[in-house]
């Protein structure tokens, strides 16, 4: 199992901001965690990966036990996280190379000196997610899909069992975002594939390649299972509170206000 949660409950000032979180993520499935805006998604995400503990249930990922085992640093070595927040730590100076480099080391900054092989591997990986011909550029004069792109190769330079993608597209255009979706769909044919968490609020991103949904809504599990069975009008109409027009092209969803 990857991740398991039983009965999660998470408090911030008093609120819970999660209740009753029910949920298994099996070796070999990638999910996309729906929400709309505060659904909780991101607490979930820090969650997972130990920046917040829950007060209530139980909660396992990568095989560790909330509680139990040692966590933290040692948990997000095999998490490898692409988040906003992420992002707006790093050293602006850094180039994309030495960026990517750095997730060998799951730190903001490299301060240690890399081995042959990291190299290596960090290059293999620029070219893979399309960013090789701007290892060399300095992060801040990329732009923000391509900054995105360096944000998962490095992610993934640690081998992450998991990988958390939350909002990728966020900010991104049209191709951009496109770009960035096939980089997903190739990351997800890999050898070496991680589970992937796709959270996001749109539907049209759901690739093919997630055969599951956790939908969240206001802190609590709406649904969750297989995409071919959730995502219907009914459930999204549902879900998102108003009446909902479906349609599929290429095996992507695309949804309308009715
Ligand atoms: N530290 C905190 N203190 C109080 N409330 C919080 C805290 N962190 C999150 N919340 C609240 O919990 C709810 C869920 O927040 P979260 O950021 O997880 O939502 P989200 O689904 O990621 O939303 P978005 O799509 O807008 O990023 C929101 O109502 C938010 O205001």
């Amino acid at each position: 199992m990857v991740i398991h949660l039983k009965d999660i409950g998470l408090i911030r000032q008093g609120k819970w901001i999660l209740d009753q979180i029910n949920w298994q993520v099996k070796q070999g499935e990638h999910w996309v965690v729906l929400g709309l805006n505060g659904a909780g998604k991101t607490a979930l995400l820090h969650m997972l990966s130990a920046y917040h503990f829950p007060a209530k249930g139980s909660i396992e990922v990568l095989g560790r036990k909330f509680g139990q085992d040692v966590l933290g640093e040692e948990l997000r070595q095999e998490i490898g996280l692409v988040s906003q927040t992420i992002k707006s730590r790093f050293y602006d100076s850094d180039s994309a190379y030495q960026i990517v480099l750095s997730g060998g080391f799951a730190s903001i900054g490299l301060y240690q000196t890399p081995t042959d092989d990291m190299r290596e591997r960090a290059q293999q990986l620029l070219k893979d997610l399309g960013c090789f011909h701007y290892a060399n550029r300095a992060y801040y004069t990329l732009s923000q899909g391509e900054k995105q792109r360096v944000m998962i190769a490095r992610a993934l330079m640690g081998q992450p069992k998991l990988l958390i993608l939350d909002e990728p597209t966020n900010g991104l255009d049209f191709l951009a975002k496109e770009t960035l979706l096939d980089a997903v769909e190739q990351i997800s044919l890999r050898p070496d594939a991680p589970t992937i968490l796709y959270v996001t609020h749109h539907v049209d991103e759901i690739l093919p390649i997630f055969d599951k949904v956790l939908m969240l809504k206001e802190g609590k599990v709406y649904r969750s299972g297989n995409k071919s069975e959730l995502l219907t009008e009914p459930i999204l109409s549902s879900f998102f509170g108003t009446e909902i027009q479906l349609t599929w092209h290429d095996k992507r969803p695309q949804i309308w206000r009715k």
